[in-house]
């Protein structure tokens, strides 16, 4: 499959004005500026193919924003390539706009004072949208998306999660080939959160529309994403399948056990049953929690082995959170290391 996305030794530099403090540094600077060069983005290489849902993450100042914004042509490279669907981004903005589409959480692209409706239908004459196409998609985003009560409304009067679904949809009408979406659930509540997650998960997988995703909320991550790509001060320091991350950062597993008495499981029991296997335990009245390492031993081990000691009334296994998995490996990363799974 020739990839939709391709990227190969990224970089952008910025120049930083370095000005002493006081009125003396204002003149100095005046007359002999002096600047300090910044790498935003620092030899990144990756590729995406179609239908893919990924997620950019990283610390703040990582590079996540910079990357984005060559991938939508708004930036020029120092070095570098880029081609998103056989387009140079910055070379070729206006055909590379009719394959992309682009959410940006703290910005909008509706017009403030028009009505939602008129900024969509002015997006339809931007992107040459035919009538049918236009049509039909702003039906089914407005069923799915809700965005019927507010249409009428300009994007000033709107909440911030009404905007956010409206700029969704206004993202997507001309069913670009990739959705970018930077921070699109920031500052929303559960349910718009959920509803909007919804949404880019079925434009993923009715569409194959390809998504790539920057966020610092990790439940936008476990919702929408397949694949993990982690930058930390402008290198790729990750790359690899979600289940893949955490089966390798994330190997314990915690199985909790209610029971209907108070139970004293000797962790000797435990260890002589499954000898070598690293596990740990906790009883608390009628609470019994087994730490254990699931690649050492299976969930439905221990779970028959607590059946046949006791009266089990309810088990609950925990995941390992994708945050946890995050936190791994930025602090496995101490030698700026690519980490590969
Ligand atoms: N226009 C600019 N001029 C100078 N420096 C910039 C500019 N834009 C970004 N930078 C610097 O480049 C680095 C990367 O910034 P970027 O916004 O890409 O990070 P980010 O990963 O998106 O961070 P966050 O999670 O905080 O949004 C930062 O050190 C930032 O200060």
């Amino acid at each position: 499959m020739t990839p939709l996305i391709i990227v190969d030794d990224l970089t952008k530099e910025f120049l930083h004005a370095v000005k002493k403090p006081g009125l003396t540094g204002s003149v100095r600077h005046l007359l002999r500026p002096e600047y300090e060069k910044k790498t935003a983005v620092d030899r990144i290489s990756f590729s995406i193919d179609p239908g893919e849902s990924v997620a950019y993450v990283g610390p703040n100042g990582a590079g996540k924003s910079t990357t984005i914004k060559m991938l939508t042509g708004i930036l020029v490279p120092t070095g570098g390539k880029i081609l998103v669907n056989g387009v140079i981004p910055y070379k070729q903005r206006i055909e590379n706009a009719k394959n992309i589409g682009a959410v940006f959480g703290q910005r909008t692209q509706l017009w403030w004072d028009l009505p939602v409706r008129e900024s969509l239908s002015l997006l339809k004459a931007i992107y040459e949208i035919p009538e049918r196409e236009y049509k039909r998609n702003l039906e089914l985003f407005t069923d799915i998306l809700n965005l019927g009560e507010f249409l009428h409304l300009p994007a000033r009067k709107i909440s911030l999660g009404q905007r956010m679904r409206a700029d969704l949809a206004a993202s997507l009408l001309h069913n670009p080939k990739v959705l970018y979406l930077d921070e699109p659930t920031i500052g929303l509540d559960v349910s718009v959160k959920a509803r909007i997650r919804q949404f880019i998960k079925q434009v993923n997988q009715e569409s194959g529309t390809t998504i790539l995703l920057t966020t610092h909320d990790m439940e936008d991550i476990e919702d929408i994403c397949k694949r993990l790509l982690i930058i930390d001060q402008g290198r790729v320091i990750f790359d690899g399948e979600l289940q893949a991350v955490k089966d390798a950062f994330a190997q314990e597993r915690t199985i909790h056990f209610e029971v209907r008495a108070p139970l004293h499981l000797a962790e000797d029991a435990l260890h002589n049953q499954f000898p070598g296997a690293a596990l740990h335990i906790q009883n608390e009245g009628s609470h019994c929690s087994i730490q254990f390492n699931r690649f050492h031993l299976a969930a439905g081990e221990i779970i028959e082995f607590m059946m046949k000691r006791s009266d089990v009334v309810d088990i609950h296994i925990d995941e390992p959170s994708i945050e946890l998995v995050i936190r791994q490996i930025y602090e496995s990363n101490l030698n700026n290391q690519r980490i590969i799974v």
